[in-house]
């Protein structure tokens, strides 16, 4: 029987009713005004959060190193917050395809930055949710009191990866490494053959299975029945969203890059592209060939960015005077099937984070769901809205439902705007807090899968009086 239904019931005329009027009536306020269960002592808040634009691989930014990416997301936030730099306690940033120079690029950005060598900072990896988990991280360490305010961010550099020689090839070189005698190195020499010359290329693919990112979308498309329109008309959605937040300056994270050896400020991403369906339709099938769905332009493509949030506990900004963007409510990381269920990851963690916090789907204002590729999409939002997903793999007793479209990557997502790997989470959050500002909304859902078969899901509030600068 539904809240409604029991309060029209009561009856007034005995104290037992009223008293069950009463409660109905907390109730039905607590339905209005969602409030999540708190979880931490202390609140936790967002106080803002920067990124570079993202950039196409292989365009502006590709003589730079991902550490300079990071350098300027974390200059950059500081400088908008005016904080100096000694109030930072601990630095950490999330990487997936390390630059193997700079493989604590954390560290290699803050004093590249000019932090001192006193400030701690670590790296994380988690795929595309790196960054996600280094804004995890800082609240543990900000919960278990070990230190007051965290930067956490993310970068990504897909313009220069690092291309290895073949396994035969790093043997012989590292033996010759070892090797003392010139005798010792001719027979080593000798043991040469062309094919040790092959390079290993890193692909944007499973490590367990072998299949690309883009391979499993297309047979995850196939198995919610998701069409190549759909996939299309997601992707144009997506961009043209993006194009409008853009134009009319939504995008208030973004920093301005100059970028040094290139005569140029970029200060805008530059992958949003608004296309015409019948354009979209003609493109050739990317990854599954020749009956694929998934193309180029329904995918999110090679990016390079960083980004950088700064985060600490709500009476710690107060002493700082800083007017915080959100609270940080809760989060929680899901793992299933690297193969079949490779990027569910929304599906598994929205029901999920929205039961232990109490709400559903109604409750939540402005849902920021990363946008690997528009079939991933589809899929996630289908089995969200299948009884027989729901039940076989979340337990359910039945269809959690389809969230509200219009309250939906109401910006763009990562298939416009890029995904550059580890930084994406944070944009996510961003988005979040901005839209909640700019919709009037109290709620937001963060959520995105992972390559490795894992995904997040984050719940944020907006704080009072924030404001989408
Ligand atoms: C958890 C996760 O996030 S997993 C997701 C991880 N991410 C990935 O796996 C990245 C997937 N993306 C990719 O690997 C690449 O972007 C690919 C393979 C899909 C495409 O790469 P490329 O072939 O280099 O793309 P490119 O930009 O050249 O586009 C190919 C064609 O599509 C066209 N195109 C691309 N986007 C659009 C668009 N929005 N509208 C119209 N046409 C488009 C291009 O103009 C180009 O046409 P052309 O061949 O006539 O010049």
């Amino acid at each position: 029987m539904s809240l409604q239904n029991v309060c029209r019931k009561g009856n007034a005329f005995n104290l037992l009713n009223v008293a069950r009027k009463v409660q109905c009536r907390a109730l039905s306020a607590a339905v209005a005004n969602p409030q999540p269960k708190q979880k931490n002592s202390q609140n936790i808040v967002l106080v803002d959060g920067v990124r570079t634009p993202f950039l196409t691989s292989g365009t502006t930014y590709s003589k730079l190193m991902p550490h300079e990416l990071a350098r300027h997301s974390l200059l950059s936030l500081l400088q908008k917050k005016r904080l100096d730099k000694e109030l930072i306690d601990y630095i950490v940033y999330g990487s997936v395809i390390q630059e193997v120079k700079t493989s604590n690029i954390a560290r290699e950005a803050a004093l590249a930055a000019g932090f001192s060598n006193k400030t701690p900072a670590h790296t994380v990896t988690m795929a595309c949710i790196s960054s996600n988990a280094a804004i995890t991280t800082g609240m543990g360490l900000i919960a278990t009191n070990t230190y007051d305010v965290i930067v956490a961010g993310g970068v990504e550099f897909m313009s220069d990866v690092p291309i290895r020689h073949s396994r035969k090839m790093r043997s012989l070189l590292l033996k010759a490494n070892k090797a003392k005698t010139l005798g010792q190195r001719l027979a080593l020499l000798s043991t040469f053959r062309p094919d040790f010359l092959a390079p290993e290329l890193p692909a944007v693919a499973e490590f367990s299975s072998g299949e690309t990112m883009g391979h499993s979308a297309d047979r995850l498309a196939s198995a919610f029945n998701v069409s190549r329109s759909e996939q299309d008309e997601y992707a144009l959605r997506s961009h043209t969203l993006a194009k409008e937040a853009q134009e009319k300056g939504y995008f208030t994270d973004l920093v301005p890059f100059k970028v040094s050896g290139v005569d140029q400020i970029v200060d805008k991403d530059n992958g949003i592209r608004v296309s015409s369906p019948e354009s979209l339709a003609k493109l050739r099938p990317a990854f599954v060939k020749p009956d694929g769905i998934v193309t180029a332009a329904n995918a999110s493509f090679l990016t390079d960015g960083a980004s950088a949030c700064i985060i600490m506990t709500e009476e710690k900004a107060k002493q700082l005077g800083l007017k915080p963007k959100a609270y940080l409510r809760d989060f929680l990381f899901v793992s299933q099937d690297p193969v079949n269920q490779l990027l569910l990851g929304p599906a598994y963690g929205i029901p999920k984070l929205l039961k232990k916090a109490g709400l559903t789907l109604k409750d939540i204002d402005s849902w920021e769901i990363h946008e690997a590729f528009a079939g991933q999409i589809v899929a996630n939002l289908k089995a969200l809205d299948s009884d027989w997903f729901c039940k076989t793999y979340l337990g359910l007793n039945e269809k959690v439902g389809t969230p509200d479209l219009s309250k939906w990557n109401n910006w763009g997502g990562s298939l416009s705007i890029g995904h550059p790997f580890a930084a994406t989470g944070v944009r996510l959050c961003m988005h979040t807090a901005n839209r909640l500002v700019r919709e009037d909304g109290k709620l937001g859902v963060v959520a995105a899968c992972a390559a490795g078969g894992q995904g997040v899901a984050m719940l944020i509030e907006r704080y009072p009086g924030a404001t989408a600068d």
